[in-house]
């Protein structure tokens, strides 16, 4: 859903920025790369030590990369299938990272076997999720459903959640509990997004396989 309204949105008020790096030089592969680096950097040195704050702050500021790098290739016209690939594969790693380092503080100071296994649930699944589409679209399948909850959601309601209980070290008081509260809710609507993609594939996938016996 947000991938679908907030992304027109996000492309008009990236865009000067964008244009900006070109002017410097700056190629989109450079983007994506320094990009994913300080995601995984701000996720694995902060959310460990529960620096929930400061983590989120780290990781706002590099993830939005993620919306420049395709936006410089399309004005440069440069949109390649490499890219692309650089693109979707280091989403991943980033995404790692942050469910991971979620994990990490779960397993660690912060005590909590449960939530520290759905922050697991909630890297695994994501993972999963972005992989029907990939394997789908391997098979000359098209994957037509998006789902209840993509990676701009997983990323939103996780770091909005942790970046706000974060606050807690500055005194703000009752904020900690909404880190959890979007961690279930991400692994809950993960869950739910890979059956909808699955129930979706296996339909297009009968469909091809009908097609292709009548032919
Ligand atoms: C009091 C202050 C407390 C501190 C608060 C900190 C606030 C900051 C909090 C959060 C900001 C989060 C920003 C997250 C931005 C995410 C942007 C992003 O990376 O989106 C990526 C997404 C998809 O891009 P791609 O096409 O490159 O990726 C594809 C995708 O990954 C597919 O995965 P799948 O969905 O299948 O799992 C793959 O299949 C595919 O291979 C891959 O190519 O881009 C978008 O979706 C575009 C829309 C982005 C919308 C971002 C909205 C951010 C909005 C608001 C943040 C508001 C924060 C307000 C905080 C207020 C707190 C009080
Ligand atoms: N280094 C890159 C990154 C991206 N692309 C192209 O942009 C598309 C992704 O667009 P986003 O707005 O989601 O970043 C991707 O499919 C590539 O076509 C690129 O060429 N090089
Ligand atoms: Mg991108
Ligand atoms: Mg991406």
């Amino acid at each position: 859903m947000l991938n679908k309204y907030a992304r027109a949105f996000f492309t008009r008020v990236l865009t000067p920025f964008a244009a900006f790096l070109i002017r410097l030089g700056v190629s989109p592969d450079a983007v994506t790369l320094i990009g994913t680096a300080g995601s995984v950097a701000g996720a694995l040195v902060f959310f460990p030590r529960g620096e929930f704050f400061w983590g989120t702050i780290t990781i706002t500021l590099f993830i939005f990369s993620d919306l420049v790098d395709g936006n410089m290739a399309r004005q440069l016209g440069r949109s390649t299938k490499w890219g692309a690939f650089l693109d979707s594969t280091l989403d991943r790693v980033a995404d790692a990272a942050i469910f991971g380092g979620l994990a990490m503080w779960y397993a660690g100071k912060g005590d909590n076997n449960l939530l520290c296994a759905v922050a697991i649930f909630c890297l695994a699944s994501g993972l999963v999720v972005s992989y029907t589409k990939a394997r789908a679209e391997s098979q000359g399948l098209p994957c037509d459903v998006s789902g209840l909850v993509e990676r701009a959601e997983r990323l939103v309601a996780s770091l909005v959640a942790a970046g706000v209980a974060g606050l807690h070290d500055f005194g703000v008081p009752y904020v900690e509990w909404l880190l959890p509260v979007a961690l279930w809710l991400v692994a809950v609507g993960s869950f739910i997004t890979v059956l909808q993609r699955m129930l979706t594939v296996r339909r297009e996938a009968f469909e091809a396989d009908r097609v292709s016996a009548g032919s």
